[in-house]
């Protein structure tokens, strides 16, 4: 077999991402040669920074890059400020966008021997919804008024459910070797067509039709609206195995699933579009812990092995998550946010050691 060399773009950002990113620089290149895989890493800005120091949040350099060079890439975080600053725009929400990289997958779990074990995965529509960004404001006589548009499309529901359905026949797949809390793969479609019939009434429509492909016939599909599903996801997180929700109703789920598994530091996620990905952790540039060495890594490790699932890469993937799962079972050397005391580089280097 003939080694495969892949260039991945390193999109630090702000924050904490310039301290995990190159953490899974060092993972890809600590991969076993067996695997035969080899990496061509390019250096490429976004950010806050990026923005104050080049006039652009999202250099077109970065994705022409990306665009025309790269088969994956890992982006880090970036400081999006809270009130409107002139000409910055979020990043990698553009990204998402301008490579269309139309899910968002971000498996939640903790290792199998946890006293109450979680294994699911929300997948989320990445480039529509509230998302589009259209925001105006306006005068009127009692006072400002702001709207946005929420636009939701059939085509693009219709291929993230088709694309939570793929994920639930994967699972199911490697569940046959494997054991697992689960033993039948099931879509939960999460909207609010209760009150907006018709935005989220037609992301409800179009993904029940997707799924009811008959290659999806072993895959159990059921609803929740998204309010009840805050509920239900927080009192029974075992029961769910993939979720498909549109854009805001997914980031928002993303985190709140974090926090059943102890931190946003261990949920990866993967922008996926056809034949790209973008490995990039669940988390923020968190600032409150920038530049200590505390950052818990294990967030873009994972996403460096997601990526490389989107990558057809599993064999690497595999390994990446066994030897993460190892470092998280003997809990010996544990980031702050999990009660340990290690910091970044040694969470990273213990899991290089169980590579
Ligand atoms: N993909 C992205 O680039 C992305 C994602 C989310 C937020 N943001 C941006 O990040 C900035 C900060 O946002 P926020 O504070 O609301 O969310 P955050 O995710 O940065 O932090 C939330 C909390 O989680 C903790 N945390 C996050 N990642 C951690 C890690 N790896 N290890 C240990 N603890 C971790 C933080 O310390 C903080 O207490 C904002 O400017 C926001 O725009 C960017
Ligand atoms: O702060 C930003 O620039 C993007 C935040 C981003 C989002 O999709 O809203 C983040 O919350 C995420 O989950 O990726």
């Amino acid at each position: 077999m003939s080694i495969r060399t892949l260039r991945i773009g390193l999109i630090p950002g702000d924050g904490i991402g310039k301290e995990v990113i190159p953490a899974g620089r060092r993972l890809l290149e600590a991969l076993p040669a067996s695997l035969k895989l080899k990496f061509d890493f390019v250096d490429l800005k976004a950010g806050f920074e990026s923005f104050e120091q080049t006039g652009s949040a999202l250099p077109d350099a970065t994705v022409d890059v990306l665009r025309n060079e790269c088969q994956g890439a890992l982006f880090g975080a970036v400081s999006s400020p809270t009130h409107a600053v002139k000409g910055y725009s979020s990043p990698i929400v553009a990204l998402r966008k301008r490579l269309d990289l139309y899910a968002n997958v971000r498996p939640v779990k903790t290792v199998l021997t946890a006293a109450k074990p979680i294994d699911m995965v929300i997948v989320r529509e990445n480039t529509e919804d509230l998302y589009v960004k259209q925001e105006t404001t306006r005068d009127t006589p009692e006072g400002k008024v702001a709207e946005a548009i929420k636009r939701i499309s059939e085509k693009a529901s219709f291929r993230i459910a088709a694309m939570a359905g793929d994920i639930a026949l994967r699972r199911q797949k490697i569940r046959e070797s494997a054991p697992s809390i689960h033993s039948r793969p099931l879509v939960t479609i999460t909207h609010k067509s209760n009150v907006l019939s018709q935005t989220d009434g037609l992301f409800r429509t179009a993904s029940k039709q997707a799924l009811s492909d008959p290659k999806y016939a072993s895959v159990a599909i059921e609803e929740q609206i998204v309010d009840s599903m805050v509920y239900k996801l927080f009192r029974q997180p075992e029961d769910y195995d993939v979720i498909v929700a549109p854009n805001l109703y997914g980031d928002i789920l993303s985190d709140g699933a974090a926090a059943l598994v102890g931190s946003l530091g261990l949920v990866p996620s993967a922008n996926v579009g056809e034949g790209f990905a973008i490995g990039e952790p669940c988390h923020g540039s968190a600032p409150d812990i920038q530049g200590k060495n505390i950052a818990n890594p294990i967030a873009t490790l994972r996403s460096a092995a997601l990526m490389l699932e989107f990558l057809e890469e599993p064999e690497a993937a595999a390994k990446i998550y066994a030897a993460v799962d190892a470092n998280l079972e003997e809990g010996k050397l544990l980031s702050p946010d999990l009660g340990g005391k290690a910091t970044t580089d040694e969470v990273v280097e213990d899991i290089l050691r169980r590579l």
